[in-house]
């Protein structure tokens, strides 16, 4: 059953930056989000910190009423099962092939001795095929991961993060590498996962257009702090403005996975 992600009140301090400021949020199953922002607004440490990968410096983070920040040991390792993240990087195993690299999204449910050995199951290749498949990725199955292009070593990335079977799926700036076609699919195939499977994503994005084509609910952060939480369609220029400035406009304006723009002041 899915469940309501919730930020109260969190703050990540690092020296002398606030990175991210009093966040309070609640994200509803099913919701595909898209965070936005300049760079440094504060975008990845949140993710980081929903991952767990950092701890806040105050807050509380839950799902499904459960405290989050105080996991450890197999629970922390089960929630990062559970809250897949996928990175600008693709972060695949270049020497291995394409099956066996989305069969490493398996390990976390494997004792030590067979993941050692890599053994996985005749179900769980049935399983890793079929995520390959919804990302259209079935003929390079057995192509090692790094002849691959970048839209289809991020396609495999999320194929990998759908056989963790995860209840949340992070996305840290998943196209910002990518050029346009290939940026494209790499988010339809996210939205297909958020529509079939009723999947949870919250992604960060660079581009604006992306984030009005794709996004049910976008969440715009400066300096740390939530500054904008809502539709594409409340998303008005003026409130743009006011989140990047009109230099910061122009630089993320650029349309990467549609020819929709919004107009920049001369
Ligand atoms: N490990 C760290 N140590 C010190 N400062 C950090 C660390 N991680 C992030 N910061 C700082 O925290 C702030 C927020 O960084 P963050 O990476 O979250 O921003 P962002 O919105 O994701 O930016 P970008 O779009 O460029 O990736 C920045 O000022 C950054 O320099």
């Amino acid at each position: 059953m899915a469940a309501t992600l919730t930020l109260t009140k969190v703050s990540k301090v690092f020296a002398e930056t606030k990175a991210v400021d009093t966040v309070s949020l609640d994200i509803e199953p099913g919701q595909f989000v898209g965070v936005i922002g300049r760079s440094g607004a504060g975008k990845s440490t949140m993710l980081r910190l929903i991952n767990r990968l950092i701890d806040p410096t105050t807050g509380s983070i839950s799902f499904d009423g459960v405290e989050i920040t105080s996991l450890r040991g197999k629970a922390l390792r089960d929630w990062r099962r559970d809250c897949a993240m996928i990175f600008q990087q693709f972060n695949l195993v270049d020497r291995l092939d394409v099956l066996t690299n989305v069969l490493i999204g398996r390990l976390a449910e494997h004792g030590f001795l067979s993941s050692m050995a890599m053994q996985f199951s005749d179900e769980e290749r049935t399983m890793a095929l079929q995520a390959l498949d919804r990302l259209d990725l079935v003929p390079q199955a057995l192509q090692r991961a790094g002849t691959l292009s970048g839209g289809q070593q991020q396609r495999a990335a999320i194929a990998k993060a759908l056989v963790q079977q995860p209840k949340i799926m992070l996305a840290d700036e998943p196209i910002a590498s990518l050029d346009p076609a290939n940026a494209t699919l790499v988010m339809d195939g996210l939205k297909q996962i958020n529509k079939e499977d009723g999947l949870t994503v919250l992604v960060n994005l660079h581009t604006l257009d992306t984030a009005r084509a794709y996004c049910d609910r976008i969440i715009a952060m400066r300096a740390g702090r939530v500054f904008f939480d809502g539709t594409a369609a409340q998303l008005t220029d003026d409130v743009v403005r006011d989140i990047y400035g009109t230099q910061g406009l122009r630089e993320f304006n650029e349309a990467v996975t549609s020819t929709q723009s919004i107009a920049v002041p001369a």
